[in-house]
């Protein structure tokens, strides 16, 4: 069923494939393309002050075009929501990649490091800092490469990146010290220790700073000290040494990063910041698309060209991107009619998009109901007035830095979610709280998801609380016999490229492994709904007070025949490498399914998620269940 009547024929939505704090992610197919696409979707009502940061979001991702940051193709709003139909990244999270292999190899790093420098070299050089730079931000397509998302806290400085910001932002885990202080920083200096998180994680496989308690991962923060581990090379370490300075003006520079023999070794190419031209005059793409207009070239790539991130920018920038593929331009025909007339310039669908009170910026750009969206051209600077840089007209609901202490301690690890001061912006120079120096207490990190609103001053407890009230909407107790009674279908067959953060079993009843992992998630004291073969499962924190609050789906499928499957995915690998069969590897090799359990975190922090599937698998039958590849 459709549900948002604005998308219906023109994307067909399919399964969710993400939920951040403020977004869930649609899988959809562009349906004049057949291509596959990401439907971010943002529901207004919750979004309340942080419509803002979506604003800059749009803002940044229209201005941006690199091959390792996730493109834009449209945008659409509502009155009650806003779609952003992006490039979809099948391969997931490189996260979920890093907890796959436990700790990824020193080439494969440098070949996904290389990427990351590219783009946040290209990121600063347009005069954005993203400031949330973590694994779970950067996802992989399926070719490997990596994209960045999620530039809601990204930041451009008016008057470029050598003006310091003050906004207390990211995931404290990825913070720099002089955020930690809530001194005000350098977008670029922040994103670079941040990248020295990043590289020793995947080099690692573990964060080099980490503690239950905020207080103390915050003197180690501060500190600059961390475990340098044995089986990393010393080139290795002394790269991450120069990332993880302490001192902002001692750290290593990203135009430093570009060529750094570490980054080269083995490439000898500096890294290059490489400009996409994704919005060129694609004359085979233009001809195809005003074929089927049947409007000139010319008129086509006038209206393509103001680059409205409508239906047509979306259509254009999929045939682009297939054409750089080498796949064949074809174009289908639409259920609705008429599309656009592109000669008058008037809209005829999606016509109950409404003017939003809630959001002049975005709705302004409506032109006499006409053109749905704003455009800025790459590397314009945006005129979207943001909490960056319209200081007046920010929320000043609460001056204090979200890194310091909140009001209340909880007793209990709140998942080191990422956070923003909701206060002050980074054009007003705001005197930095100094960290507290009193003696540790477990407190509950300052983040989006606090319970407990009145733990949380200012807009934030607004914010939090209507991001846990949605959230707890999904939630429900599962009963086993509720169980029973959701039982339908056919759990779904796994192709060997879906067989990422997937645990094999060497049980062929996926009955039998549900009713294990039911009870497993019980003895964990996991709250789960089921739909169909997927458990929906909510960690409940004052259950498990070492480790925090995480929300994520264990799905049961089916793994597909193994001759098909290629070596290094063969689930009877990791069985070899494990030892945790029993059964010979030579008697698994045959035609039949074997029941895998794909995992998917949906909410909360990463490594509390790592730690829970860990604990869960392992409680769900020593006997059966591996865990692939992976340290989950
Ligand atoms: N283009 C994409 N292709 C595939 N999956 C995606 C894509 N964009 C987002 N996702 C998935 O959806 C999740 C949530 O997306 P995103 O981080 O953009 O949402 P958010 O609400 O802004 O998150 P946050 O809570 O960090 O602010 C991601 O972690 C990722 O797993």
């Amino acid at each position: 069923m459709v549900k948002f009547l604005e998308l219906k024929g023109f994307y067909e939505l399919e399964r969710t494939i993400g939920c951040g704090g403020f977004a869930k992610v649609k899988l959809a197919t562009h349906l004049a393309t057949g291509e596959k696409v990401a439907v971010k979707i943002m529901d207004k009502a919750l979004l309340g002050a942080d419509l803002a940061r979506v604003k800059l979001e749009i803002s940044a991702l229209k201005s941006l075009s690199h091959e390792n940051i996730c493109k834009l193709y449209e945008v659409i709003e509502i009155e009650t929501h806003i779609f952003l139909v992006m490039e979809y990244c099948s391969g997931g999270e490189l996260f979920d990649h890093i907890v796959e292999k436990n700790r990824l190899t020193e080439s494969e790093s440098r070949m996904f490091f290389r990427q990351i420098v590219s783009a946040v070299a290209y990121l600063h050089t347009l005069g954005y800092a993203h400031r949330d730079l973590k694994p779970e931000n950067i996802l992989l397509d399926r070719h490997q490469n990596l994209k960045l998302i999620d530039f809601g806290l990204c930041a451009k400085p008016e008057g470029g990146m050598a003006n310091p910001l003050y906004t207390s932002c990211g995931s404290p885990t990825y913070a720099a010290p002089e955020l930690v202080q809530g001194k005000q920083y350098l977008g670029t200096e922040v994103d670079v220790w941040a990248m020295g998180v990043l590289l020793y994680t995947l080099l690692a496989g573990a964060l080099p700073f980490d503690d239950v308690n905020i207080d103390s991962l915050y003197k180690k923060i501060l500190s600059g000290k961390y475990e340098e581990p044995p089986f990393m090379s010393l080139e290795s370490l002394r790269l991450i040494r120069c990332m993880l300075q302490v001192d902002p003006t001692k750290r290593i520079t990203i135009k430093e990063l570009l060529s750094h023999p570490w980054l080269t070794l083995g490439v000898l190419e500096p890294v290059q910041i490489m400009l996409q031209n994704s919005k060129m005059y694609q004359r085979e793409c233009i001809g195809i698309m005003a074929t089927h207009y049947n409007v000139e070239n010319r008129t086509m790539w006038q209206h393509l060209k103001k680059w409205k991130y409508d239906y047509h920018t979306a259509t254009y920038l999929l045939l682009v991107s297939k054409k750089k593929r080498g796949s064949g331009l074809k174009l289908y025909s639409l259920s609705v009619k008429p599309l656009i007339d592109i000669d008058k310039e008037s809209t005829f669908r999606r016509k109950p998009i409404l003017r939003s009170i809630n959001s002049p910026a975005l709705t302004d750009t409506i032109n006499n109901g006409n053109n749905l969206h704003q455009h800025t051209p790459p590397g314009e600077v945006s005129k979207l007035k943001t909490e960056e840089n319209t200081p007046n007209k920010t929320p000043k609901t609460n001056q204090s830095n979200k890194f310091a202490h909140p009001s209340k301690p909880s007793g209990i690890r709140k998942p080191y979610k990422r956070i923003r001061s909701p206060g002050p912006d980074d054009t007003s120079p705001v005197p930095a709280k100094k960290m507290s120096t009193e003696p540790s207490t477990p407190v509950s990190t300052p983040e989006r998801k606090l319970t407990n609103s009145s733990d949380t001053p200012g807009s934030a407890k607004r914010v939090l609380g209507s991001i846990e009230r949605s959230f707890q909407k999904v939630v429900n107790v599962l009963t086993p016999r509720k169980i029973e009674e959701t039982i339908t279908g056919r759990p779904p067959v796994l192709t060997s490229k879906e067989l990422f953060n997937v645990s094999t079993t060497q049980c062929r009843d996926p009955e039998f492994v549900m009713i294990e992992l039911s009870k497993a998630l019980e003895k964990k004291g996991v709250t789960c709904k089921r739909k169909g073969f997927t458990l929906r499962g909510k960690l409940d924190p004052s259950a498990n007070k070492n480790l925090g609050e995480c929300s994520f789906e264990l799905e049961i499928c089916l793994i597909p025949d193994l001759h098909q499957l290629p070596q290094s995915n063969t689930p009877t690998k990791s069985i070899l490498k494990r030892g945790v069969y029993n059964t010979p590897v030579k008697n698994l090799k045959n035609k039949e399914n074997f029941v895998g359990i794909r995992r998917k975190r949906l909410r909360g922090d990463s490594w509390c998620y790592k730690k829970v599937c860990e604990e869960i698998l392992a409680l769900t039958s020593k006997e059966f269940v591996s865990f692939s590849e992976s340290a989950v």
